[in-house]
């Protein structure tokens, strides 16, 4: 199942499971299903995956410059996570609006953030695994963090420390951000 959300180009993709007695089994991605269903994404070229040990983690808000911007196809593989995609494109009619959805194991939602986004999450379980595809390689060089709490999401857990790195720690505010992304939306 493919959902529009309340940006345009960000999608919530739900792949079909296949219960039996024994648990399930689920194709995580088919570009020709996806493409059968009028959805075309850039080619992957890395797959990434983490762990966070403990509930209230937060991982993000991220992004990668023009000329490695990565576009991400998310999915929560063990516990729950409430994923964020942030519009920082220059001159979107939805530039510093939010979506926010909660990706688990049990709900098999993906999240389609497409680049010219911060993506982060927060997680809402211990153990939480999440896999993700990626448009670009990793470059650090391009590599760039917002404040987690700095774009007005609305994070279900409330008045929260929440465990991050250093590089969060002292990431920028949204209100000082100059966006790289420059596309025609
Ligand atoms: C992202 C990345 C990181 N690394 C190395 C660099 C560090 O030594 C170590 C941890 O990196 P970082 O602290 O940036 O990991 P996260 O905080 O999970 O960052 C990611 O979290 C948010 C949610 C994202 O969407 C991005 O993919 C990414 O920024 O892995 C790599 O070797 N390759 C990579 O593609």
């Amino acid at each position: 199942m493919i959902e529009q959300t309340a940006i345009p180009g960000v999608l919530l993709i739900t792949p079909p499971r296949f219960g039996d007695h024994r648990g399930f089994f689920s194709e995580s991605w088919n570009r020709k299903k996806l493409e059968a269903e009028g959805i075309v994404l850039p080619e992957f070229v890395q797959d990434n995956h983490s762990l966070s040990r403990e509930k209230g983690t937060v991982r993000g808000l991220h992004f990668q410059s023009p000329p490695h911007a990565q576009g991400k196809l998310v999915r929560c593989g063990r516990g729950v996570i409430f994923d964020v995609a942030v519009d920082v494109r220059r001159g979107s009619p939805t530039y510093g609006r939010w979506v926010g959805y909660e990706l688990s194991f049990d709900n098999g939602k993906q999240l389609w953030i497409p680049d010219g986004f911060l993506h982060g999450f927060m997680t809402l379980s211990d153990d939480a695994e999440i896999c993700y595809k990626c448009t670009d390689h990793y470059a650090p060089e391009c590599d760039g963090a917002v404040k987690w709490d700095s774009c007005g999401i609305d994070w279900p857990i409330a008045d929260i420390v929440p465990i991050i790195s250093g590089k969060d720690q002292e990431a920028q505010h949204l209100s000082d951000f100059d966006t790289p992304f420059s596309y025609e939306v």
